[in-house]
């Protein structure tokens, strides 16, 4: 008989044993937490009930005896670090860290280990199904579909929904943003949930209220104030940037920080015991607040924080002048303290001295994310790392890379109503009517035969716009079609303008959003160049993951991309060689960041769509076939909370 015993963190490990005859003590593999379950147990938040009996119909803590050898009557559950019981006192679930065994490599920092390959290794292995249930808080400032400038918006309008169907409690935070224009609807089904709150930052206090949607098992939750409430997009207009951005995300982090313990959505709050997913620097106080202004009163002492960088470019830096207002006790200054190399100082009495939103989100959450393997890696370097790879380098341990999904129902070539005619990978044939509309659509001569590169994105030197600029002359001189869309940058917006005059039957520049057309045309129009071109070109400069190649192969538009972060790790080199002259790989990566490689792997491309037609159809199929669903990256994502809760609170 096994005795009980008890690891470094003083938790007990408790082999369970596991009835399979009687239903009453069955394992919960999965437990939904969407209406159904709502309804069934009264809005209680449910962990995955592992039951442990004793072949007797009777409980019993921990020993397991000779049933140990059947195989398929023990099970091994982990670490028992507490219990639920419903009001009637009954068990009704156990909060469970995972497997003994794997606490060795992941529990302290001593043992962890630090190569990121091996860790990505780990996380795919016991990526099997839900084994406990988190409250899980996304802070962003930006989700699909109700706010959306760019990639972040997509995945925290998908990640939740994925989250919430394996039977997490989920909510979303983010602001009401009301610009005046038919965006606003998307705000309509959000109720207020007259709860108002005061939030003392900035030298006074503000009043923010909350807005509520109940939508695809997951709670969307809405902050409003009047700060929110202005013509543009969510961080700017066309004049730039606001110049209060840090004040509205000042307010987002402290809403967030209450929200979970204020606001009873179907009836009961989130309570203490969450974990936050803080997106970006707009998210980035959370860890701080936790840390600063909760922790210290006993709050919050159970919640855990895991920091997701969608972009490191973007760090939330402002004076230092600038702490006071954040709403945080003046000895945490050195948390955000960020003090710039003197060659970046402005003038000879400039000392550098800054805060750095998002610094103090790394030093202080409990665990990091980047949206791909290897920007994981790459933040740790000084070419990637923006200022941040030596503490990256410092948190290596806690430090790993999940690659995005995409909505794979949203994105489904076969049943896309954008699109003017549907396809699948079994049959391509509705793909040449979609570039055929598209061609229409621009005014750009109409001959399927000849290849028609897209680009979509924004307009900055993240993208690596410039070389496209560069480069374009020069591939403008082959028979080729090329359509951007992308805003941002007024330099590259006006030089889609021209490129467009200058090259008329074979060049379109869709500037952004400036088109007075409905939402649903936009949208159409959005979409079509990914999903009606040949190829799809990613010069990207660095890439943290990247959505739309993914969204390229899905609908068989062959990807050519710059070889970094979450590009290489999706885009696999086509090789025509391999498989017994059948080809493998997905699109074209190039290497180093030149025009001519770039070029050159356009060339590629472009001979292979003329002279190789069962070659691309290959391409295509792969592409289209590859597994980018939510569903394998949360699973992922599962794995990381639980060693999010396996350690204490960072700080
Ligand atoms: N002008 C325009 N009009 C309308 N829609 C436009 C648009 N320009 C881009 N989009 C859309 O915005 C999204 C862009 O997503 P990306 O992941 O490519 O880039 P982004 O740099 O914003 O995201 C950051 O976060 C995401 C998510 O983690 C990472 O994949 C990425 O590498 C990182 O830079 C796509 O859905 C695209 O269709």
């Amino acid at each position: 008989m096994e005795s009980l015993a008890i690891n470094r963190l003083g938790f007990f490990k408790l082999p369970i044993t596991l009835n399979q005859r009687d239903s009453a003590f069955r394992p919960v593999r999965q437990v939904g937490f969407g209406s159904c379950w709502r309804r069934r147990i009264g809005n209680r938040c449910l962990r995955v009930v592992k039951a442990v009996e004793d072949g007797n119909g009777g409980n019993k803590d921990g020993a397991v005896e000779d049933e140990k050898e059947d195989k398929e009557e023990v099970e091994e559950v982990g670490l028992f670090l507490g219990m639920e019981r419903d009001e009637s006192g009954s068990i009704i679930g156990f909060n469970l860290s995972p497997h003994y065994g794997r606490t060795e490599v992941i529990d302290s920092d001593e043992d962890a280990v630090t190569d990121v390959q091996e860790k990505q290794e780990e996380i795919e292995e016991d990526v099997s199904e839900t084994k406990v249930t988190y409250n899980v808080v996304f802070v962003t400032a930006e989700a699909a579909p109700y706010s959306k400038t760019g990639g972040l918006g997509d995945v925290c309008g998908s990640l939740p929904i994925a989250l919430a169907a394996r039977g997490h409690r989920v909510m979303v935070i983010s602001p009401r943003y009301l610009n005046g224009t038919d965006s606003d609807k998307s705000f309509a089904s959000a109720l207020d949930l007259n709860q108002r709150i005061k939030i003392f930052c900035f030298g006074g206090a503000q009043e923010v209220s909350f807005f509520h949607e109940y939508r695809d098992g997951v709670d969307w939750v809405f902050i409003d104030h009047p700060s929110y409430h202005r013509p543009g997009n969510p961080y700017g207009d066309n004049l730039g940037a606001f110049g209060d951005n840090q004040f509205r995300f000042t307010l987002l982090c402290h809403a967030a920080c209450e929200a979970p313990l204020v606001l009873p959505l179907g009836g009961y709050t989130y309570g203490e015991k969450c974990l936050f997913l803080v997106n970006d620097w707009h998210a980035g106080l959370v860890p701080v607040l936790l840390a600063s202004k909760y922790r210290p009163f006993g709050v919050y002492r159970e919640a855990r924080s895991i920091l997701v960088i969608h972009n490191l470019a973007h760090q939330g830096v402002e004076p230092a002048a600038s702490y006071k207002n954040l709403g945080l006790p003046q000895e945490w200054y050195g948390a955000l303290e960020w003090v710039f190399p003197t060659w970046a100082r402005t003038h000879a009495l400039d000392t550098g001295e800054a805060v750095n939103v998002l610094k103090g989100a790394v030093v202080t959450a409990d665990r990091i994310l980047t949206v791909s393997e290897a920007y994981s890696w790459e933040v740790t370097t000084i070419e990637g790392g923006y200022g941040l790879h030596d503490l990256l380098r410092s948190r290596k341990s806690v430090l790993n890379g999940i690659t995005n999904g995409i909505d794979v129902a949203e994105w489904d070539p076969s049943s896309d109503e954008h699109i003017a005619s549907h396809y699948s990978a079994d049959d391509l044939s509705g793909k040449v009517q979609c570039k055929i509309s598209l061609q229409k659509e621009l005014g750009l001569p109409v001959r399927p035969e000849v290849p028609l590169i897209g680009f979509i994105g924004r307009l900055d030197y993240q993208k690596g716009i410039d070389l496209i600029r560069l480069a374009t002359p020069e591939l403008l001189q082959d028979d080729v079609q090329f359509v951007m869309l992308g805003s941002g940058d007024p330099q590259y917006e006006d030089w889609m303008r021209m490129a467009e005059s200058n090259y008329r039957d074979k060049f379109r520049g869709w500037v952004g959003f400036n088109v007075p057309i409905s939402h649903r045309i936009t949208s159409g129009y959005l979409k079509s160049p990914i999903l009606c071109c040949d190829i799809l070109l990613m010069p990207s400069r660095f890439e943290p993951c990247g959505l739309n190649q993914l969204y390229a192969m899905r609908y068989g538009t062959v990807p050519v991309v710059h070889a970094t972060g979450g590009l290489r790790d999706t885009v696999e080199n086509f090789n025509p060689y391999a498989g017994e002259g059948s080809g493998e790989g997905t699109g074209w990566l190039f290497s180093p960041l030149t025009t001519e490689s770039m070029l050159g792997a356009l060339r590629t491309a472009m001979q292979t769509y003329r002279e190789h037609k069962e070659s691309w159809e290959g391409l295509m199929r792969r592409g289209m076939k590859r597994d980018f669903t939510w569903e394998s990256a949360a699973k992922q994502y599962e794995q990381v909370f639980e060693w999010a809760f396996i350690d204490p609170p960072y700080c």
